[in-house]
């Protein structure tokens, strides 16, 4: 068994990250770990830093200080080549607007990221049609996002996120547009769709409905994570 496929090793840890915005500072001195398969809701007061802590864990952000390591890898070694490969086969990620793209179909929308991976179109359409009904999205896959109702726009997000097969689902504030009703079948979806994968997933999340679908639960103030989990 390699390191990182060890249950006691975390499969994602931050330690001691310090990022500022001019001079706002966004987090000092934030830590976590994620482990393999696990659903960890993130929490705490607006402006706290959950945000910019996911963009950090997901290496869309460099933070200032402190460190990450993906699966035994340092995120800040890595060329922004292999960060970009990171997002594309191991990340996926989920914001509060689905952020889908308004010109291509619904099927097109969730075949991208793998015909961007280099499948063929048949297969990637076939395998978005699949995930798109796993996700209780069906016969609408003709459809533009703008035709969708704002719970069926994050279901076909979610799809999108999921279709290759992460290890890791970076969802902020995933139902953070949503009534409750819509929140409740896309964390349903969400946690259904994880636990069969085997993903992990990060949900930042200031709603408490939410964040029950998770198993554990760090909430951050001030640009910390307290209590600051530790695994020996
Ligand atoms: N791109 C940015 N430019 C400037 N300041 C930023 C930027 N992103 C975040 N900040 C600031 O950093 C701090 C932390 O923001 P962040 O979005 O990480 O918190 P959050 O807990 O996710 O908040 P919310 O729940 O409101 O989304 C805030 O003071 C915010 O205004």
């Amino acid at each position: 068994m390699s390191k990182h496929e060890d249950a006691a090793v975390p499969l994602l840890s931050a330690r001691g990250l310090t990022k500022a915005y001019g001079r706002t500072p966004a987090l000092r001195g934030a830590g976590l770990d994620l482990r393999a398969g696990e659903i960890l809701a993130v929490t705490g007061p607006s402006g706290s830093g959950k945000s910019t802590l996911l963009h950090c864990l997901a290496g869309i952000v460099r933070p200032d200080e402190g460190t990450v390591s993906y699966a035994g890898e340092r995120l800040a070694e890595q060329p922004e080549r292999r960060l970009g490969e990171l997002r594309r086969t191991d990340f996926g990620v989920v914001f509060q607007f689905g952020q889908l793209i308004p010109e291509l179909t619904v099927r097109d929308n969730v075949a991208l990221p793998l015909l961007l991976g280099g499948l063929g179109r048949a297969q990637a359409g076939a395998r978005a049609a699949e995930w798109l009904e796993r996700f209780g999205v069906r016969g609408q896959e003709e459809l533009r996002p703008g035709e969708l109702s704002g719970g069926q726009a994050q279901r076909v997000a979610l799809a999108r996120a999921l279709v290759t097969g992460p290890r890791v689902v970076f969802a902020d504030e995933p139902t953070g547009a949503l009534d409750s009703l819509a929140s409740e079948q896309v964390m349903t979806a969400l946690a259904r769709a994880a636990r069969e994968s085997g993903a992990a997933v990060l949900l930042v999340t200031h709603d408490a409905q939410t964040a029950a679908y998770a198993d554990r639960e760090v909430r951050m103030a001030d640009g910390t994570v307290a209590p600051l989990e530790v695994t020996a």
